[in-house]
């Protein structure tokens, strides 16, 4: 469970990303967090594994408040909450295999870290993840040989491998197109559903995040405006989140829409 106690985040140069966020997330929910650009999505959700200090308030994770964490709990902390981002973040230039064996290095003796060398258990582990995300045939292709949408998916297996309680998704679909979108989606809601790993996503596209996520959290100007289950979600509170500019989001996702096909 994640909870946000009374939350703030005030970056040092000022600028005010979170207020008095107020919050809990049981285990194996799906979350989708939208708002505005600059709204403080981001924010939100990097400071659940402490990639931002919050500057108020108290974040628990399983009864864990995370801020005291130093070093090496931070790590611990980071074992159990994957994180998928925009970008993907792979080494290209390797095989997909040894992009999710990357997940197993921090567990393993010094002299293993140094000779890169893997167990039995630790391959069999990343096969089975890559499995879970329907790409096993691309174990031993180079990452840089693979589309957007499998790129990801390595991404997610890479994640999956490690056990995660938690994932969060920045942004995960941002750079795929609406098909490929949906497949990576429906990996992201599979993964939640079969292995109860609480999937807390940032997400611009406002469809895709009612048809997949079972609760919205709407963020304007770092507060948060709307906190509900998906089918709650009207046009009167997508205008609320958006401030009125919700005609200009759509516009500008036809607009991505259009430029695909
Ligand atoms: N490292 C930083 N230093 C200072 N200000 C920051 C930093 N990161 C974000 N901000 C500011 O904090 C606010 C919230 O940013 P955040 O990235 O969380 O928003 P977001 O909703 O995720 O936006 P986007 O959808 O564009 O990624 C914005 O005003 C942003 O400019």
């Amino acid at each position: 469970m994640i909870e946000f106690i009374g939350v703030e985040k005030t970056y040092t140069n000022g600028t005010k990303a979170l207020e008095n966020i107020d919050l809990t997330i049981k285990q194996g929910e799906f979350v989708a967090v939208i708002g505005l650009s600059g709204a403080g999505k981001s924010t939100l959700i990097r400071c659940i594994n402490r990639m931002h200090e919050i500057t108020g308030g108290k974040l628990i994770v399983d009864n864990v408040d995370v801020t005291t964490l130093k070093g090496k709990q931070i790590r611990q902390l980071r074992r159990r909450i994957g994180m998928i981002f925009q970008s993907f973040n792979l080494v290209t230039r390797t095989s997909v295999i040894k992009n999710v064996l990357v997940s197993f290095v921090p567990d393993n003796p010094f002299w293993r870290r140094l000779t890169g060398v893997f167990t039995k258990e630790q391959k069999i582990k990343a096969l089975e993840a890559l499995d879970k995300v329907g790409i096993l045939d691309k174990a031993y292709v180079r990452v840089d040989q693979l589309s957007g949408g499998q790129q990801q998916r390595v991404a997610l297996a890479r994640t999956l491998a490690q056990n995660p309680d938690i994932i969060l998704a920045d942004e995960p679909i941002a750079s795929l197109d609406p098909v490929t979108s949906r497949i990576v989606m429906n990996d992201f809601k599979k993964i939640n559903k079969e292995l109860n790993i609480s999937v807390i996503m940032n997400i611009h596209h406002v469809e895709v995040a009612l048809e997949y996520a079972d609760r919205i959290i709407g963020i304007r100007k770092g507060q948060i405006v709307f906190d509900g289950p998906s089918k709650k979600v009207t046009q009167e509170v997508l205008s609320e989140i958006y401030g009125g500019k919700i005609e200009e989001v759509e516009h500008a996702i036809e607009e991505k829409v259009a430029a695909y096909v």
